[in-house]
């Protein structure tokens, strides 16, 4: 039984081709067409009789035929550009008896009318990316503004104060502070409040990016940089946070070779792209933050000085919940009152002993961690008032664990998280006030008194004066 084309009555075979398949055209080894069928004639504007036996690039526009006849490299849909139109071309080899003997070429689409219907259908598609694109350029804009940052207390506030003064520079901006303190919601601030806020924020986390990939995701790279690179290059987030604020996250996690790149790029404000030769100049402002202890890994030697002391020019420390614990309540009722939209909910209230747990717990993922626990809590939650049984088990299980009555229950009575003033002598309530601020700008400055007097609109001098007054001796942290 013959089962094979060999069935096929040979008058068939034409017809057969001719629906399976759009234009096709077949070479010898030497690119001489042997076979073109009428379609793809009247498409090119000539004739069967006129195309057979003559060499392929004589009668195809753009075509490779004849190169993978030889190569035995298959081509698939490779754009061709043929009679002003793109069309898509599919390049066979041609084996007999594991020798090249010539080469098959399809060219999609059997008439025009086809083709203009996949046009449409592309350019719906074109328009659609473009439309996305500029999506996502929108959104490489910043999200925050100061006003998005809650939090009363003073060591706060004082973070607060000074990330706003210095939003206006374009001095590189240190953000210090454990994990899911709002380090990302700062630098969105900062660069919104800047004359850069209308132009790129783009963010990136050195942590979670791998090795291997960081300096191409930073820089960018050029047309056949590595196999699998796009097509005509990519370009970095250096690029494309250009004349805006780029963010560096987790920057203690940059490995030490990328540091030196990093550094290189911030000294002369250039970008080389990976496999590139060209530099090509940027003007970026860099608000980089961490949770780790740069100064330590500096004198490890994980970390470059040179580098530390490029992005160290502004340092904001932010504290973390457990040492605000007066903004808990406040931070958490303005937290609730931000998902009561999310959840269709409303009037949702912390009862008495929540309240209590909150300003307990120790907070390790921070106002993160706030956030998940409140979000759980109006999940499970029936009523309107969230009790102790809303809370993760972690939570519940915290009773009487390490107490301070006295602070939970001040805290409880000054649920603003702002400080009273007590009803004493003014003279003894201004020097209380006076000492309170030098304290906070020194914690805000880790101790750096220059900075502490700026922070405070003080002379050097009088700072100093002020500090021994108050027999302040503050150490670093
Ligand atoms: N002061 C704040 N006011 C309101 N929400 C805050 C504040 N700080 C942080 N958040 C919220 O807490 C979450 C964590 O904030 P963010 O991502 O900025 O922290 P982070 O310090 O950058 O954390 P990580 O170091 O883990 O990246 C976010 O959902 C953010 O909206």
């Amino acid at each position: 039984m013959n089962l094979g084309m060999g069935a096929i009555p040979h008058n068939w075979h034409e017809q057969i081709i001719n629906h399976l398949a759009e234009r096709i055209v077949v070479v010898d080894r030497e690119g001489i067409i042997l076979y073109i069928n009428e379609a793809y004639c009247e498409f090119l504007g000539t004739t069967v009789e006129e195309a057979i036996n003559r060499p392929v690039q004589d009668v195809i526009e753009n075509t490779r035929m004849h190169i993978v006849a030889k190569t035995g490299q298959k081509e698939l849909a490779a754009v061709q550009p043929i009679n002003g139109s793109e069309m898509v071309a599919n390049r066979f080899p041609l084996k007999v008896d594991g020798e090249i003997v010539g080469a098959l070429g399809a060219v999609m689409f059997r008439n025009p009318e086809e083709w203009r219907m996949y046009k449409t259908k592309i350019q719906n598609l074109a328009e659609e990316l473009k439309y996305y694109k500029t999506k996502v350029e929108k959104e490489l804009k910043s999200k925050y503004q100061f006003h998005d940052l809650i939090g009363n207390s003073t060591t706060f506030l004082a973070a607060k104060k000074l990330a706003e003064r210095i939003s206006a520079s374009n001095s590189s901006v240190l953000l210090i502070g454990e994990s899911g303190t709002g380090k990302e919601l700062f630098a969105h601030a900062i660069h919104n409040n800047s004359m850069r806020g209308a132009l790129p924020f783009v963010a990136i986390n050195c942590a979670s990016i791998p090795e291997h990939l960081l300096e191409s995701e930073l820089f960018g790279y050029d047309d056949g940089a590595f196999t699998g690179a796009k097509k005509g290059g990519k370009k970095g987030q250096f690029e494309m946070a250009d004349n805006g604020s780029l963010f560096l996250d987790e920057i203690g996690d940059m490995p030490l070779s990328m540091q030196s790149k990093l550094l290189r790029v911030l000294q002369e404000k250039e970008v080389q792209r990976v496999g590139g030769q060209k530099s090509i100049p940027v003007d970026v402002r860099i608000i980089a933050a961490t949770h780790r202890d740069l100064e330590k890994m500096v004198e490890e030697g994980d970390f470059r000085q040179d580098l530390y002391y490029r992005l160290n020019v502004i340092k904001i420390e932010i504290p973390s919940l457990r040492k605000r614990k007066e903004d808990i309540p406040f931070i958490s009722m303005s937290l609730l009152k931000k998902m009561e939209g999310k959840f269709f909910r409303k009037g949702i209230e912390l009862s008495l002993e929540v309240k209590q747990r909150l300003i307990q717990h120790s907070w390790p993922g921070n106002i993160r961690e706030l956030e998940n626990v409140l979000e759980r809590a109006i999940n499970v939650l029936d009523g309107k008032r969230i009790e102790v049984y809303h809370l993760p088990l972690y939570l519940r299980d915290k009773e009487g664990e390490g107490i301070d009555v006295k602070e939970v229950n001040h805290i409880m009575n000054n649920p603003t998280g702002k400080n009273p003033l007590p009803i004493s002598p003014l003279k003894e309530t201004m020097a209380k006030v006076e000492k309170e601020a030098l304290l906070n700008a020194l914690a805000v400055t880790d101790g750096n008194k220059q900075d502490a007097a700026k922070l405070l609109d003080i002379g050097k001098t009088s700072f100093y004066e002020k500090c021994k007054v108050y027999n302040i001796k503050y150490r670093k942290s």
